[in-house]
């Protein structure tokens, strides 16, 4: 079976397309030039799996989404609270190259806008390190983030020293007031280089998916960043992340984003996805305007605002498969269904939401898809007689859960495979006038009933395992 997720995402890019609005960046004459028909949208779990879909390997620089990890980094260097004393956490309702600094302090009101970014970058190392230490330990955590290696693009780099007149202003009005004590040109062109680094839609979404994880990277295990800074990160992201659309962000889309003008929006939901999109043309505002439509799209379809309590989880989700062998299937004749001899049994517990319900799509696309002849693992059920799926122990499925799950079974079905789901309290709500199609599973009370299903179809099942 094929995941539907990727077909969901490209979906998504398709319905954004039509979006004509905003424009490409025009105060770096790089970004003015961009394609701006290019597109893509990354997912990463916070267990490392991945999707994407459309233009997913094209790089771009990562600008202001880089605010976000150099505020960590610097709170890591120079501590949170002398952070603190530097750069304040209120939501400005400014433009991001607004110069404009907190009346009572002087401190720039956040670290997302530009003020408060360059005043960030001015602590990573150290007070009085160099551009060139500086942009290394940048570039060093950057990479260990997405996972691979990054790079300035000297283009973009240059272009926007060129015309950075207004970045140096600020960096001047830092350095008047205290608040910076390097020399303002530095920590300016400093800045301007982690803003250059380029990245693609799946760099994002991994270096996310760290944020999501609590700081601990979802394929190397390595904790990247502390969980506290991933905490006060992911606080400013939500109320300053999108500039002066903070509010309409948090009430439409509702996690943790940050934008940058190169047409990218990085988006974390904590404990369960890491996600990005890009599209070159931006808003007044310096958001890409399809970026934002996608994100509004993604939170609606997957259910994943913040805010929203309506699923509360119980407890964690856990998928295991079993193989059976189908007794004496000479005997019993096998029809039609393709049949080998095998029963596989996918059971699920607790409150499935969306990273539950991706773990069973994700096992049966690897069980019972096409075996992939560069992984051993892979396709090894393919020939599967029947399927089960358990859900005994199942508090919940919320709805993205539950509607993944349908999709999952319409895909089963149309592959001709007999399924059975036990699912005594009625937690999958499979309702036969709604189903695409017009093949359904058997949806059963307990294992035994599962298993004389089975049986009847000709697939006969025997378990030693009392528990399916
Ligand atoms: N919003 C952005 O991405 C701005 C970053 C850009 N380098 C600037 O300082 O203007």
């Amino acid at each position: 079976m094929k995941s539907p997720i990727p077909d969901y995402l490209a979906h998504v890019l398709e319905k954004a397309r039509p979006n004509e609005g905003g424009a490409a960046a025009d105060y770096i004459e790089t970004l003015a030039k961009a394609d701006t028909s290019k597109m893509a949208v990354a997912l990463a779990m916070v267990d490392g799996n991945f999707y994407s879909a459309g233009d997913d390997n094209i790089e771009f620089s990562i600008q202001s989404i880089s605010k976000s990890f150099v505020y960590a980094i610097a709170i890591e260097d120079a501590g949170l609270e002398q952070v603190l004393k530097k750069i304040g956490v209120e939501p400005s309702g400014d433009r991001f190259n607004q110069l404009s600094l907190e009346r009572s302090t002087n401190r720039p009101m956040n670290p997302m806008i530009n003020a408060g970014a360059i005043t960030a970058h001015s602590l990573v190392v150290s007070p009085t390190a160099n551009l060139q230490e500086r942009t290394d330990r940048i570039l060093k955590v950057l990479s260990k983030l997405a996972g691979r290696e990054l790079h300035v693009d000297e283009e973009v780099y240059k272009a926007e020293l060129k015309d950075a007149d207004r970045n140096m202003a600020i960096g001047y009005m830092l350095k008047a007031t205290g608040i910076i004590t390097c020399d303002p040109r530095e920590a300016v062109k400093g800045y301007i280089r982690q803003c250059a680094i380029n990245v693609n839609v799946k760099d994002l979404a991994m270096m996310s998916a760290v944020l999501s994880n609590g700081g601990v990277h979802p394929v190397t295990g390595e904790q990247i960043i502390p969980h506290t800074s991933v905490r006060q990160v992911l606080s400013v992201m939500t109320t300053c992340g999108m500039y002066d659309a903070a509010g309409d962000w948090v009430s439409n889309v509702g996690f943790p984003a940050k934008s940058g003008v190169a047409g990218a929006i990085m988006g974390s939901l904590p404990g369960q996805v890491g996600l990005a999109t890009f599209s070159p043309k931006i808003d007044e505002r310096g958001n890409s305007v399809r970026g934002v439509a996608m994100c509004e799209q993604l939170s609606r379809d997957m259910g994943l605002h913040m805010m929203d309590v309506s699923h509360v989880a119980r407890s964690t989700v856990q998928t295991t498969v079993s193989t059976l062998v189908a007794s004496d299937d000479e005997k019993h004749g096998l029809h039609n269904h393709n049949c080998g001899r095998k029963v596989v049994i996918f059971k699920l517990r607790g409150a499935v939401r969306f990273p539950g319900a991706e773990r069973l799509t994700r096992a049966l696309a690897y069980e019972l898809g096409n075996p992939d002849p560069s992984d051993p693992g892979s396709g090894s059920h393919a020939d599967a007689c029947a399927i089960v799926f358990s859900f005994r122990e199942v508090f919940s499925l919320n709805f993205i859960a539950r509607r993944l799950i349908h999709e999952n079974i319409t895909r089963l079905l149309s592959e001709r495979r007999v399924l059975a789901i036990i699912d005594p309290t009625g937690v999958l709500e499979w309702d036969r006038a709604k189903a695409k199609g017009d093949r359904h599973p058997k949806v059963v009370n307990d294992d035994t009933e599962a298993r004389d299903y089975i049986g009847g179809t000709g697939c006969q099942a025997v378990s030693e395992d009392p528990e399916w």
